[in-house]
């Protein structure tokens, strides 16, 4: 068997089925690594973080507001103005190896991711339904820590069942299925990864809450429940939110190398 079969087999195993081209990995990182990204995160300097409209509150004097962190470079006209990861995101942890070596991002240019994005999510906080735009393709690798949440993926109302256009401007304002297509229990430590299609006729979300109430007979049935060591997403119960900060990992292709041109 070859190594190629080798990282496909690897990701198989985590497929969710209802969705094309998503896999959930459980414990992709350790409790140690998770704890030492937090810290690493919370130490990056004041002016690392920025704020971004489609994070804001359902309620218009609900602060603080949403907060992020991009590592890697800025993107500027599809371009990225590349910039080098910090060492707490290649070397220790090996974040990148560690997501290249699952053989999600074969597809991509580079292999590997080279840009990051870190959004804090307190309690009650969540992201609209949106879609992330060609830059995000072809695959998103997103870890989770401190905290779980419950992602969602919604259609377009007028969508057919195998709506492959490419993903551009023209879908805004079309209307959205109000129930999710297919939720996830994203748990702390776990790393989610989508892939192409999922990019051209679906849009995401986390609703705000500070509670989810998942399983039985009212809760959100989650299609990961076989990867999860949650008993609330097996037999019904409550999981409380508390703060969640998300790494969302892409290799973007086209790449201005500022360090290395000197420029
Ligand atoms: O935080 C997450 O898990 C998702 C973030 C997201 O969808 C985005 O940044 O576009
Ligand atoms: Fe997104």
């Amino acid at each position: 068997m070859t190594g190629f079969e080798l990282t496909t087999n690897y990701l198989e195993q985590y497929r969710i089925s209802c969705v094309p081209e998503v896999y959930y990995i459980p414990d992709f990182i350790t409790e140690h690594d998770e704890e030492y990204l937090l810290r690493k995160i919370h130490e990056a300097p004041q002016p690392m973080w920025r704020t971004l409209a489609n994070r804001r509150s359902a309620s218009p004097y609900s602060f603080p507001l949403a907060r992020l962190q991009i590592w890697g470079g800025i993107i500027k006209n599809g371009v990225l103005v590349g910039q080098k990861l910090p060492d707490w995101l290649d070397k220790f942890p090996d974040l990148v190896t560690r997501l290249r070596d699952t053989g999600a991002f074969k597809s991509a240019k580079h292999g590997q991711p080279n840009h990051v994005i870190v959004n804090e999510y307190l309690a009650g906080q969540g992201i609209m339904p949106h879609e992330d735009g060609p830059a995000y393709h072809p695959v998103v690798g997103t870890i989770s820590l401190g905290s779980h949440a419950v992602f969602n993926y919604y259609k377009y109302a007028d969508a057919s069942t195998d709506d492959n256009a490419p993903s551009n401007n023209s879908n805004a304002g079309r209307a959205v299925d109000r129930t999710p297509l297919v939720s996830l229990l994203l748990k702390p430590r776990s790393l989610i990864i989508t892939r192409s299609s999922l990019y051209t006729g679906h849009l995401h979300a986390i609703e705000e809450r500070t509670q989810d109430v998942l399983g039985g007979d009212d809760g959100v049935k989650v299609a990961n429940v076989h990867l999860v060591r949650a008993e609330e997403a097996r037999t019904g119960g409550t999981l409380t939110r508390e703060t969640r900060m998300s790494l969302t990992s892409r290799d973007v292709e086209r790449v201005l190398d500022v360090e290395r041109s000197g420029k």
